[in-house]
């Protein structure tokens, strides 16, 4: 089962994910904040600048992760910031939001200029991540497995990256095969929303480039993690 190390290794992960939560101040501002278009722009963006604040801080806690080549480190963040952005997201969506918030969240990025194409394939996510009812640990090792993926472009130490990715699948598999007993391919599933998650970058592009036609400001942060 769960060795002692492999409990260590899991604890360092969750509570950094738990500690590193999104500010209550941009959460709280999602329903006071007035109604439009504009405003709404507007509060995703901070939701989105705090949401990469967080994953690095998270990053930096991943076991291995500061001994990794330095350029190396900043390909991964760039790499998986997108999913690993969507991946929170979705948990903040399905599952941490006191009721009553997930709806205005759902409706501000409804109707904050993000075209129809995107919204789509964006709340089937959201949909698919919030039916597996993943336990905290599990959405913490799914992030850090997200972050350390080695086939990002620009990484050059593949097999460095993989063998910190590795311990992590194998403390997941074992979670998820206590957590949900009855449901022998839950790590399948899980692994597979992975991949579903990749396809959201292409979508992801598609919305920064529109974005940026209609001349919507961004933040330096965002500007820096998504050249744009
Ligand atoms: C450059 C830029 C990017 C985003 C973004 O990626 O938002 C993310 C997409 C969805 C997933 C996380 C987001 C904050 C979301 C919930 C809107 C939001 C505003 C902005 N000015």
């Amino acid at each position: 089962e769960i060795t002692k190390e492999q409990q260590a290794f899991m604890k360092v992960i969750v509570d950094s994910y738990n500690r590193h939560q999104i500010p209550q101040d941009v959460t709280k501002k999602l329903l006071q904040e007035q109604y439009s278009a504009e405003e709404n722009f507007i509060l995703l963006t901070e939701m989105a600048t705090s949401q990469v604040q967080v994953l690095v801080e998270f990053t930096k806690n991943i076991p291995g992760f500061l001994s990794l080549d330095h350029e190396d480190q900043i390909a991964l963040l760039k790499g998986s910031a997108v999913e690993a952005m969507f991946l929170r997201s979705a948990q903040v969506l399905s599952t941490k939001m006191p009721n009553g918030h997930t709806e205005v969240l759902e409706e501000r990025i409804r109707n904050s200029g993000i075209s129809e194409e995107f919204m789509t394939p964006m709340f089937n996510f959201y949909k698919s991540i919030g039916k597996l009812h993943m336990v905290q640990e599990e959405q913490a090792l799914l992030t850090a497995v997200t972050i350390l993926t080695p086939d990002r472009p620009f990484v050059k130490d593949h097999p460095a990256v993989e063998r910190l990715q590795e311990p992590m699948l194998e403390v997941l598999r074992k979670l998820c095969a206590l957590h949900h007993p009855r449901e022998p391919q839950y790590f399948a599933r899980l692994l597979g929303r992975l991949t579903e998650l990749r396809t959201l970058n292409h979508y992801h592009t598609e919305m920064l480039t529109s974005w940026r036609m209609n001349d919507q400001k961004f933040t330096p942060l965002l500007c820096e993690i998504w050249d744009v």
